[in-house]
């Protein structure tokens, strides 16, 4: 179990602004990210929240390495997200996100992984694991290790995706609205599991979601994000504190507010 005290997940003061076809970011542009800061710790389960647009696919991408920033902005165990490739290789940190897609022979360009094999050839491919864990997944995600993958749901393929994904037994997790073709039945078991494996293993899940059905007791922090900005970053206790209490970030008349509304009564309005 990872030291309690020391962070898993660090971001200091991030800046980020997507490069213009230059590879540069425009001259005088207002950075998409900025001045954000936030430190994550061993069984940490953080529900990343915010508009849309408002930067939470930015953030998780630039913590799994896909975007690049300065080294000390994003520490991951310690280590630069973006230089240090070993984090992902070794299975220590996972990123879930998006479509499924593999890359093909032209640069860049990827497709859907639909090719005509079947799951437990896809899940048995992947060296290195522990059986018992990798037939817990099959379990926990209801997988049929005869499915073919061409011929399979989208909820069916993302469930064998999410396997992959957490075969090796991960140290920091990154989900980005992955739950999103599940059923309930499948997302909450999903869940129950992650929850899981923060307490025995002192794993930190980061989940990106706008569905809140079922994540009552699920978070321990709840993060939200506004205009690439930290605005709130609350644990759960503050916010099961908070019973009747409507923290109102923005005005409700404002267009498009988000509303968190928790059993405990408490109403996050944001906008
Ligand atoms: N590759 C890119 N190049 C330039 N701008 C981008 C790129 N990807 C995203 N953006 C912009 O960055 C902003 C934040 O996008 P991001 O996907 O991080 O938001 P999000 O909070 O995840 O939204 P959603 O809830 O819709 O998934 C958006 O205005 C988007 O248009």
């Amino acid at each position: 179990m990872a030291d309690p005290q020391s962070p898993m997940v660090e971001i200091n003061g991030l800046e980020f602004t997507y490069p213009g076809i230059d590879g540069h970011p425009p001259p005088g542009s207002t950075p998409l990210i900025q001045d954000f800061s936030l430190s994550l710790f061993p069984g940490d389960r953080c529900l990343l929240v915010g508009a849309n647009g408002a930067g939470k696919t930015t953030i998780l991408k630039i913590l799994g390495g896909k975007l690049m920033v300065e080294p000390h902005m994003v520490r991951v165990l310690g280590r630069s997200a973006f230089h240090d490739t070993n984090l992902t290789s070794s299975g220590d940190m996972c990123y879930l996100g998006g479509e499924w897609k593999r890359d093909v022979a032209f640069a860049g360009f990827e497709v859907s992984i639909q090719i005509d094999v079947s799951a437990e050839k896809m899940i048995f491919g992947v060296g290195g694991v522990d059986p018992a864990r990798r037939a817990e997944l099959i379990k926990v995600l209801d997988i049929d290790l005869s499915w073919r993958m061409h011929k399979v749901s989208d909820g069916q393929r993302r469930r064998v995706q999410i396997c992959m994904g957490l075969l090796k037994p991960f140290k920091v997790l990154l989900l980005d609205e992955i739950t999103v073709d599940l059923d309930v039945l499948g997302r909450a078991d999903l869940l129950k599991f992650l929850i899981k494996e923060c307490e025995e293993r002192g794993a930190i899940v980061i989940y990106a979601t706008h569905i809140f059905d079922g994540l009552e007791n699920w978070p321990t922090h709840i993060v939200y994000v506004a205009r690439g900005k930290l605005q709130l970053s609350l644990p759960m206790e503050k916010v099961k504190e908070m019973s009747n209490l409507s923290l109102m970030v923005s005005p409700p008349t404002a267009p498009h507010p988000l509303r968190l509304k928790f059993k405990y009564n408490t109403r996050l309005l944001v906008s």
